[in-house]
């Protein structure tokens, strides 16, 4: 049988993770961080151990400068930069941002492709290369560390780039980066283009890709880079950034890491805090992670599918290639849904504190289980309770005959609720803040019992205006929880079903202390 060949790793170098969050994920269209919001991501941004933060673009407006400033005074472990055109005063404010910070850098570009020089810049490409090699070597009149970019890189002819960067390299830049501006390279391309610069440079220059992720390739294509011979990779967490975004730094840190037999490079990230920048940056720029979103969204740890769960119960390996954990998540979940088998149901009942229920039960409920999951989607715990709760072995004391709900604006909703008793049908009304505590009081008053409500979760589980409503209850009665799930077109209708389960319950003495009431179990 043929085996799939073990990888050799390429190298066991260390990659600079250059965060560019604060600047290129900030142009995301919508996105603009205020000065305390950016300097909690750059405090975040350290403690998840990047090695450079790009803070700003400081002549971009006084905010940004004063935003970069901050993280420059404030901010200590990572080089602090700011992005400047090939320009003066772009300079000078990038270096008066900077100049606070313990390890400061500037970072220069100008574009060397044939459309942005003659286009956007309209500038000979000769010119081009001066107004980078002057850029540069006033960069370098206020700090060691200077980076230059050639914007749309890859769009531009490879000797003009070797000549370029030739030519900053000997003014004084650093680091080199080569910017895939509009996403348009392939992995391959960019090994190549990054071999060929590697021959073409000195040794000591640091080269940096820069990807964009039009074409969803920038990942790849950063990685790809590295293997040419980058080693610095520029990215954004989550990937955010112009248009489609960057390259999400948590993706290539974690294929580094978990592919670390074929690639073999490190990075110096706490991996265990990605998962917390994620939900940060999430959070403070109003751009949600797409669920199914590599690494940090929902379900990238959560398993539906019977096939799956039984897998990853009995080896978690089987369907997981990294753990949630080193990713500063929960552990993997089990998401139940009509995908879900026994297996996976099985474990739920047992999560729940069902361990020792028969298997003649479990089957049973694994029935209905499927029955609902086709018509709601997702099982919650809340769900799996009170489908065990209301299992049809339940006697059925009190059953709802009619009711009527009068509500409206300004006015006391009343409930008029009719029960079918083992006295016969009786009648009751009730006030309430809303018609669902009308209907309740009014069916406490037929039982005389009042558990205490302890939770109300209503869902609709079908679509279109006939659509099911799944009124999900708990209440207390002494010291038990039980559990209620009611369905039915209309809601109140839903939650007076659920809520009359949840006194059936009682009254068949499923764990209950009884209320003293006209309904004694003898009866039943
Ligand atoms: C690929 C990237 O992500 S690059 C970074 C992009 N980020 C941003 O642009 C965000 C911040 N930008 C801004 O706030 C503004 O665009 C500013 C402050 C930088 C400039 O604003 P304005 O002076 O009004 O110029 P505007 O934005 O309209 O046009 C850009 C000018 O810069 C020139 N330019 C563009 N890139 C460079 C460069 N690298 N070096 C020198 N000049 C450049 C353009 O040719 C144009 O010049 P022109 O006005 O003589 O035609
Ligand atoms: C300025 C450079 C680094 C850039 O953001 C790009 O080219 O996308």
């Amino acid at each position: 049988m043929t085996q799939p060949q073990k990888s050799q790793p390429q190298s066991t170098d260390r990659i600079i993770i250059f965060d560019t969050t604060l600047r290129d994920g900030e142009q995301s269209p919508g996105v603009a961080l205020n000065h305390s919001q950016k300097l909690e991501i750059a405090h975040q941004l350290a403690r998840l151990g990047v090695d450079v933060i790009e803070a700003g673009f400081p002549i971009a407006s006084p905010g940004d400068l004063e935003g970069v400033s901050r993280i420059a005074r404030e901010v200590r472990g990572p080089i602090i930069t700011g992005l400047a055109r090939a320009g003066k005063a772009d300079i000078e404010a990038a270096a008066r941002a900077v100049e606070a910070a313990g390890k400061p850098r500037i970072h220069t570009f100008i574009a060397t492709s044939p459309i942005h020089m003659a286009k956007k810049l309209n500038l000979e490409p000769d010119a081009v290369v001066e107004r980078a090699v002057q850029a540069v070597t006033l960069a370098r009149s206020f700090v060691d560390d200077v980076e230059f970019s050639a914007e749309d890189a890859t769009r531009s002819d490879w000797d003009f780039l070797s000549r370029i960067f030739k030519a900053t390299v000997e003014a004084g830049a650093t680091t080199i980066n080569v910017p895939d501006t509009v996403g348009y390279t392939t992995p391959d391309e960019m090994r190549k283009l990054f071999a060929f610069l590697k021959a073409e440079l000195p040794a000591h220059v640091i080269l940096s890709s820069h990807c964009h992720d039009d074409l969803g390739m920038a990942v790849a294509n950063s990685i790809a880079a590295a293997e040419g011979g980058a080693r610095q990779i520029e990215c954004t967490i989550n990937g955010i950034g112009e248009r489609a975004g960057n390259a999400s730094l948590e993706e290539i840190v974690m294929a580094f890491h978990t592919r670390a037999d074929h690639y073999g490079y490190t990075t110096g990230i706490q991996t265990r805090e990605l998962y917390r920048s994620s939900r940060m940056i999430s959070r403070l720029s109003g751009m949600p992670v797409q669920p199914n979103k590599a690494i940090v969204g929902d379900n990238a740890f959560a398993h539906e599918s019977g096939i799956h769960q039984d897998g990853v119960i009995k080896a978690r390996e089987t369907y997981e290639i990294m753990n949630a954990e080193l990713v500063g998540r929960e552990a993997a979940v089990l998401v139940m849904g009509k995908h879900s088998g026994r297996a996976a149901f099985r474990k739920a009942l047992t999560d729940l504190g069902y361990a020792d229920m028969p298997d003649d039960k479990v089957q049973h409920l694994f029935g209905r289980f499927k029955d609902l999951a086709d018509r709601k989607g997702q099982i919650f715990s809340d769900d799996l309770r009170a489908l065990v709760d209301s299992r049809s072995d339940v006697p059925q004391t009190f059953s709802l005959e009619g009711f009527q709900i009068t509500s409206g604006m300004n006015m006391t909703p009343v409930a008029f609720v009719r029960l079918q008793t083992p006295d016969g049908p009786i009648d009751a009304t009730a006030h309430g803040d809303g018609p669902v505590e009308a209907a309740f009081g009014a069916i406490n008053k037929i039982t005389g019992l009042s558990p205490t409500l302890e939770s109300y979760r209503i869902q609709a589980v079908t679509q279109g205006g006939d659509a099911l409503g799944e009124v999900s209850v708990s209440a207390r009665h002494g010291e038990t929880l039980l559990h209620g799930l009611g369905v039915a077109t209309d809601v109140v209708e839903a939650s007076a079903r659920a809520w009359i389960r949840i006194q059936n319950m009682i009254v068949a003495g499923m764990g209950a202390e009884r209320r003293q009431g006209e309904f004694a179990p003898g009866r039943i």
